[in-house]
């Protein structure tokens, strides 16, 4: 299944492992190579040569090492890999909630400390931390009331979208009703379903215009008709708002069927091997499941999945 494909045998390569592949027999043309330093204006993420460890000496363990990402502003991106890879401490760095050993992150050019000040950053984390005591409504406009100055630090940094001044874009209320949440605005979180509380999230950190949203692993804890529908919605948002993606999923389908690349991640040391360019057409519907590229792409990435988690150089 993997005939077509470009194909560099260092995995390790100090270069960015970003591979333009295509499925066997689809006639595409390989795309362009994210990443690949051939990124016109500000990069949305650049990740250069970042090491995280935690630990000292021989018990350390190395959760990230020479990782090289470049995103641009209004792509989707995915994270896969085994467990311990990275994953989830390469979301913390980009967020600003962690800072890495070595090398640098920048979030359209300025540190993610700055960019978290001028709220260009969104997170949604695996369960939603919603405020008990506080109405739907009361929970998504929140962050926009208790930080007015925010706007303001935003509009000095030359990357950044600025896009909450955007005349087009939907209000929360908006963007509650297209979530499917406009019946339960003034309920309390404890009165939905989990789904619902993950929407809710969804919307809070979309409503928030960040110009880069890290999403960990958000539908993981959802059955699988929940998780598809999530799936529609959060696509459904993103093709309004097309902000800059970071998501973190276990499922091979769930990635194809969101993004535009998929980075496959291998562990001890936690790095990037593979960059896999999806070629699929949006919007990405219901029928994208009956389509044999979707099916190429997912055996190509459960493929290189599958390489990763043999790939241990510990
Ligand atoms: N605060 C910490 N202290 C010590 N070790 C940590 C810490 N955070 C992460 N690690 C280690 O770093 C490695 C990477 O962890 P991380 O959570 O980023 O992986 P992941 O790919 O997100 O895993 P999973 O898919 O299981 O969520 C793991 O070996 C983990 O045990």
């Amino acid at each position: 299944m993997v005939g077509g494909l470009v194909r560099f045998p260092a995995w390790r390569s100090t270069e960015l492992a970003t591979h333009a592949l295509r499925p066997p027999g689809s006639g595409l043309r390989a795309r362009g190579m994210e990443g690949a330093c051939k990124v016109s204006g500000t990069p949305a993420l650049e990740l250069q040569s970042v090491r995280r460890a935690y630990g000292f000496g021989h018990s350390a363990t190395v959760a990230l090492d020479d990782v090289r990402l470049t995103v641009r502003p209004g792509r989707f991106v995915s994270l896969i890999g085994p467990s311990g890879c990275g994953k989830s401490t390469l979301l913390r760095l980009v967020a600003g909630l962690e800072r890495p050993d070595r090398g640098e992150v920048r979030v359209h050019g300025v540190t993610p400390a700055e960019a978290c000040a001028a709220k260009m950053i969104g997170l949604v984390p695996q369960s939603p931390a919603l405020l008990p005591w506080m109405s739907v409504l009361r929970n998504v406009t929140l962050p926009q009331r208790i930080n007015p100055g925010a706007a303001r630090r935003r509009a000095r940094i030359p990357g950044s979208t600025g896009r909450e001044s955007a005349p087009e874009i939907p209000s929360m209320r908006e963007l509650l009703v297209k979530a499917g949440l406009g019946e339960a605005m003034h309920k309390l979180p404890a009165q939905l379903s989990g789904g619902m509380r993950q929407r809710v999230a969804i919307v809070r950190a979309f409503g928030l215009r960040p110009d880069v949203l890290v999403m960990d692993e958000p539908f993981s804890a959802l059955d699988e008709f929940t998780r598809e529908s999530l799936q529609d919605q959060l696509l459904d948002l993103w093709d309004e708002l097309r902000t800059t993606v970071l998501f973190v999923t276990h499922s091979v389908s769930e990635a194809v069927r969101l993004s535009d690349a998929v980075v496959v991640m291998a562990r001890n040391p936690g790095r990037i091997v593979e960059t896999v360019e999806l070629d699929l057409p949006r919007p990405r519907g219901e029928r994208l499941f009956g389509e044999r590229r979707f099916h190429e792409y997912e055996a190509l990435v459960r493929d290189r999945l599958r390489r990763a988690w043999h790939s241990d150089a510990a």
